[in-house]
Parts: C-alpha cells; structure tokens; sequence
C-alpha cells in the first residue's frame, strides 16, 4: 500500500564486512513468528539486537539493558512500533521500515522526536499495482468463477459461463496515488482506462483529474482502487455513502489496507447485489474474513499478498541494507518517508 511520499530508490549491493567490534548496533523489532530473511548479510554488517534472542527476558527489559545507544532501528514486517518502545531507545534516530504501510509505527512520535523514517514501497510498488490490476481483471471477468466453473464440473452441464465485463474504457477512480497508486494509473492507461485520483493533496505533475472528495471520485468512477495508507483521516474512507456513490455496477479493489473500507457495509452491499464487485487483498479482522463472501462470485479473495514476490522480496532486502549503509557513513538515506 502507499505511504507518504518515499525518495526514490538507488540499490547498493556491494558487500564489504568488517570486524564485529567496530559494528554499529541496530535493534530488531520482530514478532517471534516472523524471521529475518536477510539476516546473514545484516550481521556481517552490524550487530544486531534482537529481544527475540534473549526469549526469557521482556522487550522492555531487553531493550532497557541493551539498546542505550542504538541509533538505529528496523521494524520488520507490521510489528508495531509504539510510543512506549520508542521511549527505551533514547538515541534512536533511524526506524527502517520493512513494509509499505506504515501504519504500525507511531509515526507522530516519531516526527516529534525527529526521528527519521524509511519505508519499502519502492520495494513493493509494481508487484502490488500487477497485483490490483489483476484482481480487477479477475473481477470483471470473472477468471476465478470461471476456473471453479470448470472445476466443478459445471461446463457443459450448466450452460455457459455468464458474460463479464471488459476492462478497456473504465473510468478508474484511485484512492491514493503515492508509488503504488502511480503504478496502478500506468498499468491501466495502458488498458485504455481513464484514471482519475484522491489524495491528501493534489499532484501538480500529474496529468489525471484530481478529486479533493472521494465521494465526488466515487460518483464519477465505475472502479475504485485503494491504496493509501491508513490514517486516522483515511479510516473507513470507503463508507456506505463513497459505495452508494459508486453504483450498482461499481467494483471496489483494496490492496491497501482493511480499515480503509467499511467492511460490514461493503459486506452488505454485496450480498443485497448493490455494487458489482470486488476484489480484496486485505480486510479488516485479517486473517477473518466474512464468511457472507464466500458465496459470492463476483468476488475474488486474497490474503494479503499483493506486494510479496521473490523479486519483491529480493528488492526489500537490498533497500533495508542500503538505507542502513547510508544511514551510518552519513549519506542521504534511499527512502526516506515525509513524515509531515
Ligand atoms: O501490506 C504489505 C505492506 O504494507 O508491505
């Protein structure tokens, strides 16, 4: 999903590892199931303070007894990264983030102690806007339906596979258009879609119709795509008023995050046949999802792996690495987030 704006990526491969005495330390903040993929080239690199390593001791404690002096920090995947952390790690002045949201760092804390944060959605942007777009075919034109129609043995038996609908010529509405966005709006000009956007701010390099009201963007779109980040302000930013504006025929695709749309709304909508469809990467209580949708064919479900791909993956790695080095021979760091 989108954050606020990223600098754009330069990748530093090279790696030159040095004696452990003279490593600077970086705290790792992870949740105990999720690993660190990337950890070989990071310790070769820098000394790594991990609470996970000591798994008798609390993250407060071990932070408190350790991390004093860590400058920086890196947050992998969504592990949330509070104000009462933040407050253990005196000398912080780098958070890397790991993910394209960054809803689960407490940004504000961060701005009000100056700390400087990075994020991934350079990393992730053209895996997730392929990732929208496909969902959005699907939806249209009923692929996944298709597939279980054939599986179920329902063809010729069941007659044909109703109509769908043809992606070309849509008016694509997209909510938020920071990297991913952008990719999205490219990906579907190429389509024959026209595009048109919300956002906090409107874009003065960016050709496309811009809407200060997702409503207004709603009422003037057959699709919409989310994909900002998620906010106090973007919270439910997809409500019963935004769908009822979309129309009957309208479908709704979120790779952004669940909270951004009303989910027992849209739930409702869909079920009473009052929207046309949706593909969803992301929901509200993940991994739950309403169970209502299951039935529905003109929905195509995911769980939340827009952005992830080997490549992607790969390209995460690079970035974290090259974020740190900069970081700590003083150079400009490779994605760092406005946090206005
Ligand atoms: O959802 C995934 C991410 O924000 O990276």
């Amino acid at each position: 999903m989108a954050t606020k704006e990223e600098q754009p990526q330069v990748l530093e491969n090279k790696e030159e590892p040095k004696e452990d005495g003279e490593l600077p330390l970086v705290v790792v903040l992870r949740s105990k199931n999720f690993s660190l993929p990337l950890e070989d080239r990071l310790q070769s690199h820098f000394h790594l303070l991990d609470p996970n390593d000591s798994p008798d001791e609390s993250t407060e404690s071990f932070l408190s007894r350790h991390a004093y002096s860590a400058r920086a920090l890196l947050c992998v995947a969504l592990t949330p990264l509070t104000a009462d952390t933040l407050g253990l790690l005196p000398s912080l002045e780098l958070v890397v983030g790991s993910s394209a949201g960054l809803e689960h760092i407490d940004l504000h804390e961060c701005r009000r102690r100056g700390i400087m944060v990075t994020g991934a959605s350079a990393a992730f942007c053209e895996d997730a806007a392929d990732y929208a777009v496909a969902l959005l075919i699907d939806v249209l034109r009923r692929i996944s339906a298709a597939d279980r129609f054939v599986r179920g043995r329902l063809w010729p038996v069941k007659g044909e596979h109703p109509l769908g609908f043809k992606l070309g010529g849509k008016r694509v509405g997209i909510v938020g258009l920071g990297n991913i966005g952008s990719q999205i709006a490219k990906r579907l000009v190429a389509f024959g879609c026209s595009i048109a956007y919300n956002s906090r701010k409107k874009k003065p390099s960016v050709p496309f119709p811009y809407y200060a009201n997702v409503w207004d963007l709603a009422a003037n779109s057959d699709v919409l795509i989310v994909c900002c980040a998620l906010t106090e302000d973007t919270h439910h930013i997809i409500n019963k008023d935004v769908t009822t504006a979309l129309g009957k025929e309208g479908v709704i695709i979120n790779v952004g995050r669940g909270p951004l749309v009303d989910e027992k709304e849209l739930v409702q909508f869909l079920v009473r046949g009052e929207i046309g469809g949706a593909g969803l990467d992301v929901f509200e209580n993940e991994p739950d999802v309403p169970k209502e949708l299951f039935k529905l064919d003109n929905v195509v479900l995911s769980p939340h792996c827009a952005v992830v791909t080997l490549e992607s993956f790969a390209a995460l790695q690079d970035l974290v690495m090259a974020n740190l080095k900069a970081f700590f021979s003083n150079k400009p760091l490779v994605s760092l987030v406005q946090n206005e």
